[in-house]
């Protein structure tokens, strides 16, 4: 006897058979009836409807057999479902598979067997119809199509209770499913951390959970009694019922704001609000479902973060403000620091112009003494050009040799102590030129410190035509234009210094007073050109009657004064006043003709030490010659 092998799918075959809930079940009118079928059509003793499990083979419907089951190795059932195909079995004697089963060698003794697999939707085989007959025999091609029909049926019959199996799973899967899930919705609708509620179309709550009862401090029995409208800003309101207006409309299927409620305290708390809408089968909305989430304090942080910005933004502003305006002072500060500069620059430009064309002569030097700056005048002033000029030492230029040394300790002593005493002041100085003569010059020096160096620089006025003006001036202010004799005013400023020459060489000293006699006449007959030329010709022989360290004057109109100096004793004068009177007297050519003229002539002393006064000397000179005139005139007196 051969056991039939197992179906390659038998793990699924099984399950289904399971499944499907046929086995040890009761009989069923719709299977017996096919089995009858099968028996009266084909006359056979034996008719089953036979489910080959795991270990037996159970019939569901059976007609010849009172045994519900028999072993799944001995059944030929089990060989059948292996076929695609109808099994037929003529004699099973004559079958190696089943010469020996104990089914056909006991009761019931099979010698016919027919067997048609039925299958499932999925085509598992669960068993077959079969036909059995004690007695060999062969199926007409009529029997076996009435087998293959009543197999059809009851094939037919096991995918309807398949379809019923299945359905009754998937609902009881859909029934363990939405359990699952409605006790997933409660248990999150209930414990959730955020607030939910689900709100009728006409805004009551039908339901609201503990975070929501706890973020608006009501209890649910409470809230039960509000709308959302009731606990909502006023403000928001009409934002919320805008959007929750065109949800229900379907014109948005869901949508978020923020928004602040009105706590059971009064107090105002921002939410995030979140809304969605539950359709039922019919497609009617059934209710909203509202998520609220607690933002107050992140709002309020946001608010708080707001005026911060906002703040900073001003304080920004404000400081923009203050830079721009600082960057316009800035800017103007800049434009008038160039055109400071420029004017600078064209003032420096002025003023090196100025310098260079100058009519004094500038020379700036630095503190080694070395010449850093020559004007165009300086190279005609001292006759070196700028180029031979610039770098050298001034003391070598144009200092005088007498004058160098004391250049050289001035400059010393201002290194060392600071001190300038040449500063500042109008000097007059003597210059040395190029060709070595000397520049009387007017200096006017200043120190000018550049990065902390010091900088002297001076204006040098050639002074030479001045100096010789002034001492054509001085010489005219103390000379007699017409004689060229020393005037008065020269005289009387000698008279003093002679008297103490006189007094420091112990030598006698004397005055003579000359006035010429008849002088006027003169004038008178031969005209003042006559006069002048005679009193020109008197004071050369004053000059040619006395030495050179005596001194003739012309004390006025035709008066003369003579001082006699280093006289040993005092009777040389006489003398010399004689020689002068003899003198006069020589005629004078005037007007053609000689003409001869005399002088009064009065003589005073001052012997050394006297301290006769300059005054009283000459009072008494001056009388002693209007002594001689009162005498007669041409003659000497002495004063007593
Ligand atoms: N030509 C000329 N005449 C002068 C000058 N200064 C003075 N006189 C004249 O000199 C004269 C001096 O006058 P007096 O000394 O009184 O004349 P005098 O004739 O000499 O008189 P006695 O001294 O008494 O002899 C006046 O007529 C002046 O006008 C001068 O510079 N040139």
């Amino acid at each position: 006897m051969k056991s039939a092998t197992l179906p390659p799918d038998e793990a699924e075959r099984i399950a289904m058979l399971h499944a499907l809930g046929l086995l040890d079940t009761d009989p069923e009118p719709v299977f017996d009836r096919i089995t009858q079928l099968v028996a009266l059509t084909l006359n056979v003793p034996i008719a089953l409807i036979s489910l080959v499990d795991t270990d037996r083979q159970w019939f569901k419907s059976r007609i010849g057999v009172e045994a519900e089951e028999s072993p799944r190795d001995v059944a030929f059932c089990a060989h059948a479902i292996l076929q695609t195909k109808p099994m037929v079995v003529n004699d099973a004697l004559l079958d190696e598979r089943f010469a020996d089963n104990p089914m056909v060698l006991q009761f019931p003794n099979i010698r016919f067997y027919a067997g048609i697999p039925i299958r499932t939707t999925a085509g598992y085989a669960l068993g077959t119809l079969c036909a059995i007959d004690a007695q060999p025999r062969e199926l007409s091609k009529h029997e076996m199509e009435i087998l293959t029909c009543l197999a059809d049926l009851v094939s037919k019959e096991i995918r309807l209770r398949e379809a019923l199996a299945l359905t009754e799973s998937h609902l009881k899967l859909s029934q363990t499913v939405l359990h699952a899930s409605e006790a997933r919705f409660r248990t999150i609708f209930e414990k959730a951390a955020i607030g939910i509620a689900l709100v009728a179309p006409d805004g009551g709550w039908l339901s609201v959970n503990e975070e929501l009862c706890r973020f608006l401090g009501y209890r649910q029995d409470e809230l039960h009694l509000l709308s959302f409208r009731d606990i909502t800003y006023p403000d928001d309101l009409p934002a919320d019922l805008d959007l929750l207006k065109q949800l229900a409309e379907d014109k948005i299927d869901r949508y978020k704001i923020e928004k602040r409620y009105i706590r059971k305290d009064g107090e105002l708390r921002w939410a995030s609000l979140s809304v969605t809408k539950q359709i039922n089968l019919r497609g009617e909305l059934e209710y909203f479902v509202s998520i609220v989430k607690d933002i107050h304090d992140r709002k309020v942080a946001e608010q708080a973060l707001n005026e911060l910005q906002h703040e900073l933004e001003n304080r920004v502003a404000q400081r923009t403000f203050e830079l721009n305006k600082s960057n316009e002072m800035l800017s103007f500060a800049m434009a008038k620091q160039t055109l400071a500069a420029q004017e600078l620059k064209e003032r420096e430009l002025e003023i090196s112009m100025v310098i260079e064309n100058a009519n004094d002569a500038y020379v700036s030097i630095n503190q080694s003494g070395i010449i850093t700056a020559w004007n165009r005048q300086a190279e005609i002033t001292f006759g070196w050009s700028a180029r031979e000029a610039i770098g050298q030492r001034l003391d070598q230029v144009i200092i005088p040799p007498h004058m160098q040394q004391a250049h050289l300790n001035g400059m010393q002593r201002h290194m060392d102590t600071g001190e300038a005493v040449v500063l500042g002041k109008r000097l007059e100085l003597e210059a040395k030129h190029k060709d070595g003569h000397i520049v009387p010059v007017e200096v006017r020096i200043s120190k000018i410190e550049v990065h902390g160096k010091h900088i002297f620089s001076a204006f040098l006025t050639d002074i030479s035509e001045r100096k010789h003006l002034q001492s054509l001036l001085e010489k005219e202010a103390k000379h007699d234009v017409l004689t060229g004799l020393p005037n008065r005013r020269a005289f009387t400023e000698a008279l003093p210094l002679a008297l103490a020459r006189a007094d420091r060489t112990q030598q006698w000293m004397a005055l003579m007073f000359i006035d010429l006699d008849g002088f006027k006449q003169i004038n008178d007959e031969l005209g003042h050109d006559a006069g002048d030329m005679l009193l020109r010709e008197i004071a050369n022989r004053l000059n040619s009657a006395t030495r050179q360290t005596d001194t003739v004057a012309r004390f006025a109109g035709d008066e003369f004064v003579v001082l006699l100096e280093n006289m040993p004793e005092k009777q040389h004068a006489e003398g010399v006043a004689q020689k002068i009177l003899t003198l006069l007297r020589d005629p004078v050519m005037l007007g053609g003709e000689p003409r001869q003229i005399s002088c009064s002539l009065g003589l005073a002393y001052y012997a050394p030490n006297s301290h006769v006064q300059p005054d009283m000397l000459l009072k008494e000179a001056d009388n002693a010659m209007y002594e001689a005139k009162r005498s007669g005139k041409n003659q000497i007196r002495i004063s007593a």
